[in-house]
């Protein structure tokens, strides 16, 4: 995946202002940055949901607004919040998501790994936040895609579910899987990603292996975020 001097913007406000960045196939990805830096509204660019007011994106080699009919069965995604009805039941949709590819993963499965069988009746609006999240992130990966964009896919996960799905980003990427996701765990990053980018206001300001920015673990990569991330102060 290719981001190339992406700008977009919201009216006045620009969300994003000249990022770049690449994704080699094959790995795990990780995007930081402070709330409101940019990130949901770059992988959305990717996803084809939103159109760049400058720059280019390339996800699989493909436009993700042109080339939307052939990007999208190739591509898994996992929204912030919602992506299901809300009076569906979970594992119907989850049924309902996997008949519309053509090699799903196995649905039981599944379910028994993301522990999502006591609530597979459960209308979406009723799940609780994490069971919620855990259909979300089955419904990314059910189809079997080539990159997977998770946007904090362990947010208000219970530490059990946190290394369930840790263990499902590691399998995927063992697949071969390209796996994109933004946190603000730094532990998670730390721990699942092979390149790290570091976004604020809407720029990357740092990249490179947790390993290197972490300067082979003399820091933790959350003291790095916080020194690269820190508000500047006016020197006189
Ligand atoms: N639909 C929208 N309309 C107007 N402004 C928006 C919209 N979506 C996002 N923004 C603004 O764009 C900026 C970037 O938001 P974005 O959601 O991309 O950041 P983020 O890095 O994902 O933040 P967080 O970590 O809080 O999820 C923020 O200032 C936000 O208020």
């Amino acid at each position: 995946m290719e981001i190339d001097n992406l700008v977009v913007r919201y009216g006045e406000k620009t969300a994003v202002d000249g990022l770049g960045l690449t994704v080699a196939a094959g790995t795990v990805t990780a995007v930081l940055g402070p709330n409101g830096a940019g990130k949901t509204t770059t992988v959305e660019t990717c996803e084809g949901f939103r159109r760049p007011d400058s720059g280019s994106v390339r996800v699989l080699g493909l436009d993700p607004l042109a080339d939307h009919d052939e990007l999208m069965p190739r591509i898994g995604v996992m929204l912030q919040e919602g992506g299901a009805w809300s009076g569906v039941r979970a594992v119907e949709m989850l049924r309902y998501v996997a008949t519309l590819h053509t090699h799903p993963l196995d649905v039981p499965a599944l379910v028994e790994r993301l522990d999502l069988g006591s609530c597979g009746r459960t209308p979406y609006r009723r799940l609780s936040g994490g069971q919620k999240q855990r259909l979300s992130f089955a419904l990314a990966i059910v189809g079997r895609p080539e990159i997977a964009f998770l946007d904090e896919p362990t947010t208000g996960l219970d530490p059990h579910g946190r290394r369930e799905i840790w263990q499902l980003i590691r399998d995927l990427r063992n697949d071969g899987v390209t796996v994109v996701l933004t946190t603000h765990a730094m532990d998670e990053a730390e721990q699942l990603s092979d390149q790290v980018h570091v976004v604020s206001a809407g720029k990357v300001i740092a990249s490179g292996t947790p390993d290197s920015l972490t300067e082979h673990h003399t820091k933790s990569l959350e003291d790095v975020f916080l020194e690269l991330t820190a508000p500047k102060r006016e020197t006189r």
